[in-house]
C-alpha cells in the first residue's frame, strides 16, 4: 500500500509511478477552484490593454468622423487611395486624409478596428458626415450618380462641379 498524499487529499497514490497521488481534478474543492481561476483569466483578459486599448481607438476614430466631414483612411501608396483622394481634389473638396501606413505599429490596428466598425478591411475606407460610405469604387459610383455631390452639399460643403 502506498503512503497516503501528505498534503491535499489524503488519498493513497495511485500507482502512476509518481511518489504521491496527484489531486484528481474532479476533486469537488479542486474542481470549485479550477472554475473559480477561470472565471478571474476571463475577467482579467476582457480587460486586458489590449481590449481597452481597441476601444480608446475606437473611440478615436469616433472623434475623426464627428470633427471631420470627410475623412479618408488611406494607405500613400494604394492606387485605390490615391484616385478616390484625386476624385476629391477635382471636385474641390479637401478630406482629412489618415495613412494608415505612417502610423508605425497602430496602422495595422487601426485597420482592424475599421473592420470591426464597417466591416471592410481595404483602403481607402471613405466616411461622409459619419456615414461609411465603402472604398473607392463605391465612392466613384456615387459621384457617378450624383449622390456624392449631393451629400456635401447637404453638408454646406462647396463642391466645384466643373
Ligand atoms: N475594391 C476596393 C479595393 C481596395 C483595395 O484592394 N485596397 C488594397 C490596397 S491598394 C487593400 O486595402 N489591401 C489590403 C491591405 O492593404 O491591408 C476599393 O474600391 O476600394
Amino acid at each position: 500500500m502506498p503512503p497516503p498524499c501528505p498534503t491535499l487529499c489524503r488519498l493513497p497514490a495511485a500507482n502512476l509511478g509518481l511518489p504521491w497521488s496527484r489531486p484528481s481534478i474532479a476533486t469537488p474543492r479542486l474542481a470549485l477552484a479550477a472554475r473559480r481561476s477561470r472565471a478571474v483569466a476571463a475577467r482579467a483578459s476582457s480587460s486586458s490593454p489590449d481590449s481597452s486599448f481597441g476601444s480608446r481607438m475606437e473611440d478615436s476614430v469616433k472623434k475623426t468622423l464627428a470633427d471631420n466631414p470627410v475623412v479618408i483612411y488611406s494607405k500613400s501608396w494604394c492606387s485605390y487611395s490615391m484616385e478616390v483622394k484625386g476624385l476629391f481634389k477635382r471636385i474641390g473638396v479637401e478630406p482629412h486624409v489618415i495613412e494608415l501606413d505612417h502610423l508605425g505599429a497602430q496602422g495595422p490596428q487601426l485597420q482592424k478596428v475599421l473592420e470591426r466598425l464597417t466591416g471592410q478591411s481595404t483602403v481607402p475606407n471613405v466616411f461622409i458626415g459619419g456615414k461609411h460610405i465603402g472604398g473607392c469604387t463605391d465612392t466613384v459610383k456615387l459621384h457617378r450618380k450624383g449622390d456624392l455631390v449631393t451629400m456635401l452639399t447637404e453638408l454646406d460643403i462647396k463642391v466645384n462641379s466643373s
